[in-house]
């Protein structure tokens, strides 16, 4: 009755404390034991929850009052006194020698202490200590208490020999050595103190005893069961006494006797007061402590301190406590390890298991300083007996070396673990952790740090089963790069040199004139070094020389921002030096400069002017050229000189078109880079000695004005009449720009007109003569100076191909080798050779062109209209946009050619310039052949016009 009511006045984890009353009234009453039946069933079920082997399941007490301090323990290599006047801290030194050292704060004792006397062992009560001496075996004591006479207690019995003390609060009880003879069943304990004094005679052989607060318990030898004397008032222990239960140790308390159980449990085992105990407990600390079960696994040794006991576990010599503790209490240091333990009213100290022996306490007021070592145990001149090893592992603490200091061999090993290595007089039994067995959170945290080392030994051995081929993979393919990497840089060297030296190979083939295919043509020889060799640099001097000093008769002719000059070099060659009006300084840099003329003197063809060199000095920029002994056909088209018109009869005029087309057929299929002209004209088209036609003017823009801030400098470049209108509208340059100048070209020697002639009524050649073309009205577009051939078939020819140059589509436009094809087929027609075959020209020079050889394979062929248009769109893959190329002349050198002074030109060029207010309405009116603007082309009309 009296345990319900503390399980539900105690407001707790009911279990618990109703598992320690349990115990405690398991011998009072029938309904203890059925009780404790209960909480071991309650116990059981939360084993499956989180509770840790019912270590840690605290409650809180409502307390009343507090008594005085009492005397604890039974004999051990140090002992601790406790009471009003200080606790004190005692051991054996661990030298050794047996002598006493104590520390603590009660002067009686500290300064009573007995240094010179060795003793067997010690124990301490309220106050006092009290040493069994090693000489005589006979109890000493010292501090200070009434009830006990300090020094050797009287009255002794004459030459009584004692194996063991033990103290309570106020007296100290001996148990005598065994008895011989037939008294030898019987044991003898003498005691001296508060209401003990007397001499004890006990029925069987007692191993041990401990005194508690006002009490005595015996541990029987032969049965190894417990029976205890003194005031049953206070503690009750008596009553409660385990009748059966057999012990290996036992320990008493203030108000209770904990003992280990014997056999492999070994666990302790407790029992005590319980509604007194409680009683005191809540009015001392009230609320201010918690309850704690005994532990369950097995133990080496308790103590018992006033409310609280403590224990050494069997298995790693780790201390835990139970019973009462005060909340405001130190607890016991985590993972400490010790020999021996012993217990004061409330707190408790031990020997650390370790070299150092030092003592370490922990509860509530304990001595503080201790820096003595003590000894671990007691030392003995008998051989480790069985269930005993001898402490070896450390420097021993016994003086002879006949001694032994044995340690009890651990009993057995907790429920979650099993026994790794026996006990031997060497050395303890160990026990570990059975991980497939774990309740405890030491167990499982114990097994989570094997699991987590095998784990990590498991992850290393994963980690090199996985990685290892890994890592030999990243070494081979570092070895690989290593490998491949410079190889593929050597080769990549090499390709480079191999390109090199083909362009070494070709270079030199040019100048043997082996390289190109014998079908294509003859070289001209003496032409050749002049062809391949890069653009020479001069001095001004020495072109100053050339030209007589740039004067006004040298001039063979102007342009819209140079004059040009022949000149007379050193070594005789004649050269047409080209200077620019404006000083160049704020033109292109002068590395752009070089790099350009560096290009542009390596197109070698027999119908391009070539560029001999350059110079440039200060602002000065001027190119040489080669001289052009007949001009231009501009000059023999509208020169006012019109011998030379007449001269220039159907068959040269084709003769020179057809040498034209081949220069700018070079220019778009076979320069390396392709280069689109861009000012293709009359003026632009000059006569050798020989009479062949050469290309001029590629580099013009060079030589112009490059200032980028000029809005005309945006402007597409060429001339007005020649300029594309998909071009000049769109700014989309292809090669089929330079298509529709050629075309206007066609359209000029056909009718003698230039491009832009306004003193006709249709000024615009292109909106003249297409239509009468497309009306096979050809004679009316042939210019009248000469007289028409008798087969206009040639001529026609030419114009069909002419309007096809200038369709208003760059797409629609046929490619110049298309145009070359045609024109050359014309000129054979018009030459009257029989079997069409194409010309042997005067000047047949084809340079870096594999068109006769195609031409062979379409001679046989007589293509329709589709298959030239298709050839046509094939065509359009030589469509490049302007800023890929280099392109010329600048754009401002075709607005200002207006201003041409080229004695020739003057005429015609003024005319244009007079009718220019007309070109608009004359492009206005293609813009329908045209058709819409794109999107992309409606961008470049709105952001460039
Ligand atoms: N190498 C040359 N040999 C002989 N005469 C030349 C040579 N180069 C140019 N000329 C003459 O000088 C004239 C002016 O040539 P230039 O190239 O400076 O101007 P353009 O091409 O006629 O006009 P623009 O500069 O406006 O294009 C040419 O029309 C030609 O008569």
């Amino acid at each position: 009755m009296s345990t319900a009511f503390l399980c539900g006045y105690g407001n707790v984890k009911l279990v618990s404390f109703c598992y320690y009353l349990g115990i405690l009234l398991h011998w009072a009453c029938p309904m203890g034991t059925f009780i404790h039946l209960f909480i071991d069933l309650l116990i059981l079920l939360s084993k499956s929850s989180s509770w840790n082997a019912g270590l840690t399941v605290q409650f809180a007490i409502l307390a009343s009052c507090w008594w005085s301090a009492s005397g604890l323990g039974s004999m051990s290599s140090i002992a601790i006194s406790y009471g009003e006047n200080g606790p004190v801290f005692c051991g054996l030194t661990s030298d050794g020698s047996h002598l006493v050292a104590c520390y603590g704060s009660n002067s009686a004792i500290i300064y009573g202490t007995p240094a010179h006397f060795p003793f067997i062992g010690l124990t301490a009560g309220n106050g006092f200590v009290c040493g069994l001496l090693m000489e005589s075996n006979q109890p000493y004591c010292w501090g200070s208490t009434g009830y006990i006479e300090m020094g050797v207690p009287q009255p002794i019995v004459n030459e009584a020999e004692y194996v063991e003390i033990s103290a309570g609060d106020y007296h100290l009880c001996g148990l005598r050595k065994p008895l011989t003879g037939r008294r030898r069943n019987y044991s003898l304990v003498d005691c001296w103190g508060y209401n003990m004094t007397k001499n004890y005679v006990f029925d069987g052989q007692i191993q041990s005893i401990s005194a508690g607060s006002e009490f005595n318990c015996g541990l029987f030898y032969q049965n190894r069961t417990v029976f205890c004397w003194g005031d049953e008032t206070s503690s009750r222990v008596i009553s409660l006494t385990p009748n059966e239960t057999r012990f290996q140790k036992i320990a008493a308390g203030g108000y209770h006797v904990c003992g280990i159980l014997e056999g492999s449990n070994a666990r302790p085992f407790c029992w005590g007061r319980s509604l007194d105990l409680e009683e005191e407990i809540s009015v001392k600390f009230s609320g201010q402590g918690n309850v704690d079960l005994p532990p369950s696994y097995p133990m080496l040794s308790v103590v018992g301190g006033k409310f609280h006991a403590c224990g050494i576990k069997s298995y790693d010599r780790g201390v835990v406590c139970w019973g009462f503790i005060v909340k405001q209490s130190t607890p016991v240091p985590i993972g400490i390890q010790v020999f021996e333990i012993s217990a004061g009213d409330y707190f408790t100290c031990g020997v650390l298991a370790d070299k150092s022996l030092l003592p370490v306490c922990w509860g509530l007021g304990f001595p503080s300083s201790l820096p003595v070592a003590v000894s671990p145990g007691l030392c003995k001149t008998t051989p480790c007996a069985p269930g005993s090893y001898e402490m070896n592992n450390y420097t021993t603490p016994c003086k002879s070396p006949e001694s032994h200091l044995c340690l009890p061999c651990s009993n057995g090993c907790p429920a979650e673990m099993y026994q790794r290595t026996e006990c031997s007089t060497k050395s303890d039994r160990q026990c570990d952790y059975n991980c497939s067995s774990c309740h405890s959170t030491e167990c499982f945290s114990n097994c989570s740090s094997l699991y987590s080392d095998a784990a990590r030994e498991k992850k290393h051995d994963r980690f090199w089963s996985f990685q290892f081929p890994i890592i030999v993979a990243e070494i081979a393919f570092a070895a690989l790069l290593a490998i491949v990497v410079p190889t593929t840089a050597i080769l990549y060297i090499r390709y480079r040199l191999r390109n090199c030296h083909c362009s070494g190979k070709e270079l030199k083939s040019k100048r043997n004139g082996s390289s190109f295919p014998k079908e294509i043509g003859k070289i001209r020889p003496d032409m050749e070094d002049l062809k391949i060799r890069r653009a020479q640099m001069f001095s001004y001097e020495e072109l100053e020389k050339a030209t007589n000093g740039f004067k006004e008769e040298s001039i063979v002719g102007k342009g819209s921002f140079s004059c040009v000059y022949k000149g007379v070099l050193k070594d005789q060659t004649v050269v047409a030096v080209k200077k620019a009006i404006v000083s160049s300084d704020k033109q292109k840099n002068s590395k752009e400069f070089r790099t350009e003329l560096d290009l542009l003197s390596r197109l070698n063809h027999a119908h391009l002017l070539n560029l001999l060199g350059y110079c440039e000095e200060g602002g000065e920029r001027l190119l040489v050229y080669e001289f052009m002994a007949h001009g231009s056909l501009h000059q023999h088209l509208h020169g006012k000189n019109k011998v030379l018109k007449e001269q220039l009869d159907w068959v040269r005029r084709v003769t020179i078109v057809v040498q034209a087309a081949r220069g700018i057929e070079y220019l778009h299929g076979y320069a390396c880079p392709p280069v689109i002209h861009r000012d293709i004209k009359s003026s632009n088209i000059l006569i050798d000695e020989e009479h062949n036609a050469r290309v001029a003017d590629f580099g013009l823009s060079l030589l112009g004005p490059a200032d980028s801030g000029s809005p005309l400098a945006e402007l597409p470049a060429g001339t007005l009449g020649y300029l594309d209108p998909e071009y000049y509208r769109l700014h989309y340059l292809t090669t089929k720009s330079d298509v529709y100048s050629f075309g206007v070209l066609l359209l000029e020697i056909l009718s003698g007109r230039k491009a832009i002639d306004m003193q006709y009524e249709e000024g615009n050649i292109v909106e003249w003569a297409v239509p009468l073309i497309k009306a096979g009205e050809i004679s009316a577009i042939l210019d009248p100076v000469l007289k028409p051939p008798s087969d206009l078939e040639a001529l026609k020819r030419i114009a069909n191909v002419a309007c096809k140059c200038v369709r208003m589509r760059g797409k629609e436009r046929p490619s110049m080798d298309k145009v070359t094809t045609v024109l050359e087929r014309a000129l054979a027609q018009l030459m009257g050779s029989p079997c069409n075959e194409q010309p042997i020209l005067p000047t047949e020079v084809v340079l870096g062109s594999s068109r006769m050889h195609k031409k062979s394979s379409q001679r046989s062929s007589n293509r329709s209209a589709s298959e030239t248009d298709v050839m046509e769109a094939e065509d359009q893959r030589f469509e490049f946009r302007a800023p890929s190329w280099i392109t010329f002349p600048s754009v401002t050198s075709s607005q200002r050619r207006k201003s041409s002074a080229s004695e020739a030109d003057i005429d015609g060029k003024a005319s244009e310039a007079r009718n220019l207010g007309n070109i608009g309405d004359g492009l206005r009116s293609l813009v329908e052949e045209i058709g819409p603007a794109s999107p992309r082309e409606n961008l470049f009309l709105q952001h460039n016009f």
